[in-house]
């Protein structure tokens, strides 16, 4: 394994009072030292020169996704959420094989590279194929197996992702995935939280994406949504990942302080299927763990975090009418360690010595950074940053995505597969 020396350049975690300028050494896949800049040995090592014209972000995770759903992107376009899936997705996903989710996940995978995700929660079907493409292209994923209904066979099939992949490579993790309550009973979700605590793994499900289920819960599940959570267990596992929670009331947010949860803000794909707006300032207000997510490709339309991170911080200050509601620094906090700790990576999402190395390379040497210092460049990052800005991305000292590059796959096979595998989806 390479040791890297990132000499003389800046680095910022969402836990720093401000940016540093610095030199940044990786060995065995972790950071090793951090020391003032141009102090470190340059011998023996692979010398990134980074001149105090880069800056090192801890790898950005993306908390809620379908990977392969990049292949359906552009179905449905414009249907709210419940035809969406019931009309256009799940037809389609009926006839998704085990090959074309490889393929789709890895085309997933090229896009969140070059945006500087190094881990993702990932919720969908074929799971063995997205462990096998994510170890294959380096990256980490927090793998559960989408349930539907009551189905002991795909149970088993989410508990053998445990004794087949937790853990592996120290890039793999795996949670249950019960899909949402309108689709999973209540009784069988009660019974994935019990099997969540025995095993000692996560859950990671949709809930009060709309308000829609908000109302469902009350006239069929007769539950207010905390209600829910308590009854079914999902407050009792080891971890419990709620996607959207948009329809959350502020004054039920208190009952989930120091709760096991994190919930997953999705901005665009809410906004794009007119989902709504969630209440993250009273969710902050509280403690509770918020990280960000994208969703599949096919609500977003964009696997780019950096997308959600300015829309995150943007849309609350726009609703509000109150600029200071939300701060850059806890929307790249939501972007990183709160996402890597609701997946169970534990010494991920931080620039800290003895923790892992994955890491995003940025290039500061742009019009739109003009200006920064190390008081404001977690404001430049969220506000004028892109995607476009990512020059590498490293994930436990190895890179996944370097100067258009991509080290471990190959990317025109993924391309022309991804491609194919479309073509006979959606013909
Ligand atoms: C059972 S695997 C995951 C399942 O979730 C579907 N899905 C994609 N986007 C959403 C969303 O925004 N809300 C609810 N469900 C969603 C996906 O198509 C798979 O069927
Ligand atoms: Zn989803």
């Amino acid at each position: 394994m390479s040791t890297y020396l990132f000499q003389n350049t800046y680095i910022y975690d969402g836990q720093m009072e401000r940016g540093l300028r610095c030199d940044v050494l990786v060995e065995n896949g972790v950071i090793s030292k951090i020391e003032a800049p141009n102090t470190i040995d340059d011998g023996h090592v692979s010398l990134i020169d980074c001149n105090g014209e880069k800056l090192l972000l801890p790898g950005f995770v993306n908390g809620h996704t379908h990977a392969a759903m990049s292949l359906l992107r552009g179905l449905g376009e414009e249907t709210p959420l419940m035809s969406w899936l019931k009309e256009q997705i799940w037809p389609v996903e009926a006839r998704l094989t085990p090959e074309y989710i490889y393929w789709g996940t890895a085309l997933a995978l090229l896009e969140m590279a070059s945006c500087g995700v190094t881990c993702f929660g990932d919720m969908y079907f074929e799971m063995d194929q997205v462990a096998q493409v994510s170890l294959a292209m380096g990256m980490k994923c927090a793998l559960s197996r989408g349930l539907i209904g009551e189905d002991q066979k795909r149970v088993d099939e989410n508990l053998k992702l445990i004794d087949d992949w937790h853990g592996k490579k120290g890039l793999l993790s795996v949670q249950l995935g019960p899909h949402a309550p309108y689709t999973v009973p209540m009784n069988a979700m009660k019974k994935i939280s019990e099997l969540a605590l025995e095993r000692n793994v996560g859950i990671h499900t949709h809930f009060l994406e709309t308000e829609w289920e908000r109302q469902y819960l009350r006239d069929e599940l007769h539950c207010q949504p905390v209600e829910y959570l308590e009854k079914t267990g999902l407050l009792n596992t080891p971890r419990t990942i709620l996607a959207h929670g948009v329809w959350f009331l502020p004054e039920e947010l208190p009952l989930l302080k120091d709760s096991n949860i994190t919930i997953v803000h999705n901005p665009n794909s809410n906004l794009k299927l007119g989902s709504g707006i969630m209440p993250l300032p009273e969710m902050i207000d509280q403690g509770i763990s918020v990280s960000l997510g994208t969703d599949g490709a096919a609500s977003n339309n964009r696997l780019d975090i950096w997308e959600e991170m300015r829309h995150g911080a943007l849309i609350h200050k726009g609703v509000r009418h109150d600029p200071t509601i939300i701060k850059a620094k806890q929307i790249l906090t939501m972007a990183t360690l709160n996402g890597a700790r609701g997946l169970g990576f534990e010494k991920t999402g931080l620039i800290r010595e003895t923790w892992d190395a994955d890491l995003v390379l940025i290039d500061l040497d742009r019009p739109h950074y003009l200006g920064f210092d190390v008081e404001t460049l977690p404001v430049y990052i969220v506000y004028a940053g892109s995607s476009t800005d990512v020059e590498a991305t490293m994930v436990k000292g190895q890179w996944v995505y370097f100067n258009g590059e991509f080290p471990s796959v190959d990317r025109e096979e993924i391309l022309k597969q991804a491609a194919q595998a479309r073509k006979a989806l959606i013909s």
